[in-house]
């Protein structure tokens, strides 16, 4: 599925927070969103899947028009793992991943061997066989975030939404959770933080500076050390990392 996001602009209390952003998530890319705290990021990935209302714009799933889709017809086609997770009231973690199940469901559906199979196979995916039956609200930081990609990998999207799914995981962790990302093979948009991760894994990047998109591109063409210092504040230096091949990234000090 290819995701298109044309024009969007979200206003929140009274200020302009995403102005005109457009950006294309092609068939099965995986497409980084970047920029500094409080550069619009969220309320971009939320009003793609809903959240909040843009004020303008357009948000096309292939054929589907997300805006004036219902919020379950939306489900059915797009995983979400938002920034912050937690409950009021607590459920197993076999549950919580359960609940991943609810969009291809009509009310009063019981669970079927089906669901419990692909609950199972989530739960595997992201190393928390030992958990299961575990209660949501005992678990770790890093534990919970697992909870939360493993209910969205139960929802078999077929677009996944990822706001800074890396967040309060140790560095296996940050490595597994954007390989298992990477290996579903669906389009996927995500907020990350970490530059030279977002390098490994993405196929292609926006930098978002003031609710505005300031660059894109690969990552070699987008993370230069001009763009990091103007829109991070950062002076770094960048190289190529000779075990890999891939993109390194050295900070030498704010601006
Ligand atoms: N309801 C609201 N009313 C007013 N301003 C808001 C509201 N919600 C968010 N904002 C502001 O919008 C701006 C963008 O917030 P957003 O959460 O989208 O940033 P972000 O790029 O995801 O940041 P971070 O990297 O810190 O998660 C911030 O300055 C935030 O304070």
């Amino acid at each position: 599925m290819e995701l298109n996001v044309r024009d969007l602009s979200v206003s929140l209390g009274g200020a302009s927070i995403v102005n005109k952003i457009s950006l294309q998530v092609q068939e099965k890319k995986f497409v980084g969103l970047l920029g500094p705290n409080g550069c619009g990021k969220s309320t971009l990935l939320k009003s793609i899947y809903k959240v909040i209302k843009p004020d303008e714009g357009q948000v096309h799933l292939s054929g589907t028009d997300l805006l004036k889709s219902s919020p379950k017809a939306v489900s059915q086609l797009m995983g979400v793992v938002g920034q912050f997770n937690d409950l009021s009231f607590d459920f197993t973690v076999r549950e919580m991943v359960m609940m991943g199940r609810t969009p291809h469901k009509k009310l009063l559906d019981a669970d079927n061997a089906a669901d419990f199979r692909i609950v199972d196979e989530a739960i595997r995916k992201v190393g928390l066989e030992a958990y299961s039956s575990r209660s949501y609200l005992s678990l770790s930081g890093g534990e919970k975030q697992r909870v939360i990609l493993a209910r969205a990998l139960a929802q078999q999207p077929q677009f996944l939404v990822l706001d800074e799914p890396t967040n309060h995981l140790d560095v296996k962790y940050q490595l597994q959770i954007l390989n298992i990302v990477r290996s579903l093979n669906i389009g996927v948009l995500a907020a990350l933080h970490d530059l030279s991760l977002a390098a490994k894994y993405c196929d292609y990047l926006y930098l978002i500076k003031k609710g505005k998109v300031a660059a894109r591109g690969e990552p070699k063409e987008v993370l230069t050390r001009e763009r990091i210092a103007d829109v991070f504040e950062v002076e770094c230096e960048i190289y190529d990392i000779p075990v890999t091949g891939g993109l390194g990234i050295a900070y030498l000090a704010s601006k």
